[in-house]
């Protein structure tokens, strides 16, 4: 799909802020929630907001070959063990998203070894990425697939129902390609943007710094093109979830966004479909540098701030329910007038 972008509808947006303005409450009295809440009436196109009754989080997993530089705490084997994890319910997006009443799901997008799972699961499969600092991740053919098989996946959720998608992550090295996507896009190296992400000691931070150095000198001006970027420094779960958050703007749904890899994500949906970010907010801040740097850049305030730093869209499900709240203030909260 490649309609462009409009933006959450401005009149919806003022409407919920001038009857915001008339509840009983001092002007402004409710802060960020306020402009959330406007913010869900004007994606919506609706004032006040329905409740949020239908609220997904889709996991893009896939390994990835710059894993092999010692850049995370982890053996690439863990995303196979954790792709059982969620598909079983037992991962932290699972406990936290039931929390939330949000629904679960997962594709394969490159993960190395998966076998055995439903084939809706392994319908997008291709193989792992291959490594940034070497060669580029992916072929412009394969970006293409992936950012479509994304687009798909969104489309097909919305026609299911879905009001609010959430794209998680995992993938053992996935915060070297998302720091090197935020490096390109904002003109930074990799000590600026490289962090612990599962916990790599300094050494192996170093490491990580060393590979999107290569990775970024490597591509050199090629970078200067989102696509080209998004082929050389990301993967096809990337791609695909930048698809997705692209997919999802074009139909008008909201997304929320979680740490470090979304953010990147979010990063390459808006560059390659401006405005996508208007139907965006920032779940959280994660303690990875790069998250802040690239919300930053897509002028988004994190609605948490927890020191998460564990993606599959654990911090952006926490969120939601501050979402719902703001909703219902503009659902329920008496107009000042109206009392007496
Ligand atoms: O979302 C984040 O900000 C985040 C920060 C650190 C780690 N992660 C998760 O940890 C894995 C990547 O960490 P690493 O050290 O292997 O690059 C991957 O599965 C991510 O889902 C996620
Ligand atoms: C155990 C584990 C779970 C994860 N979930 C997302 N990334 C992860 C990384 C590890 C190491």
């Amino acid at each position: 799909m490649t309609n462009p972008v409009t933006a959450p509808d401005p009149s919806l947006r003022a409407a919920a802020h001038a009857r915001s303005d008339a509840q009983a409450k001092p002007l402004g009295a409710l802060g960020r929630l306020e402009t959330l809440g406007a913010w869900l009436a004007a994606c919506q196109g609706v004032n006040p907001p329905a409740p949020l009754t239908d609220v997904r989080v889709v996991v893009f997993a896939g390994d990835h070959g710059v894993a092999a530089r010692g850049v995370s705490a982890y053996p690439t084997a863990v995303t196979l063990a954790m792709v059982h994890g969620i598909l079983d319910g037992h991962a932290g997006i699972s406990a936290l998203a039931r929390s939330v009443g949000a629904t679960v799901s997962l594709y394969d997008l490159g993960v190395d070894g998966l076998t055995g799972v439903p084939d809706e699961v392994t319908r997008f499969h291709v193989h792992p990425a291959r490594p940034i600092s070497d060669e580029d991740a992916l072929t412009a053919d394969e970006l293409q697939a992936a950012l479509a098989a994304g687009d798909q996946i969104a489309a097909e959720a919305i026609a299911d129902g879905a009001q609010l998608l959430i794209a998680g992550d995992l993938g053992i090295g996935n915060t070297t390609p998302s720091a090197a996507l935020v490096a390109a896009t904002l003109g930074l190296r990799g000590g600026d943007v490289a962090g612990s992400g599962t916990g790599v000691d300094a050494a192996g931070l170093a490491r990580k710094a060393d590979a999107i150095n290569a990775a970024l000198d490597r591509v050199g001006d090629r970078a200067a093109d989102p696509l080209q970027r998004l082929a050389a420094l990301g993967s096809a779960d990337i791609a695909a979830a930048t698809g997705f958050m692209m997919g999802a703007a074009r139909r008008g749904i909201p997304v929320v966004v979680d740490g470090l890899i979304a953010s990147a994500e979010a990063l390459m949906a808006e560059e390659l479909a401006p405005g996508a970010s208007a139907w965006m907010v920032a779940g959280h801040a994660s303690t990875e540098p790069g998250c802040a740097l690239a919300q930053r850049r897509l002028h988004l305030a994190p609605i948490l701030d927890l020191e998460m730093r564990l993606g599959e869209g654990t911090g952006a499900v926490l969120a939601v329910p501050i979402l719902e709240a703001s909703g219902a203030a503009l659902r329920d909260i008496a107009a000042l007038a109206d009392l007496s």
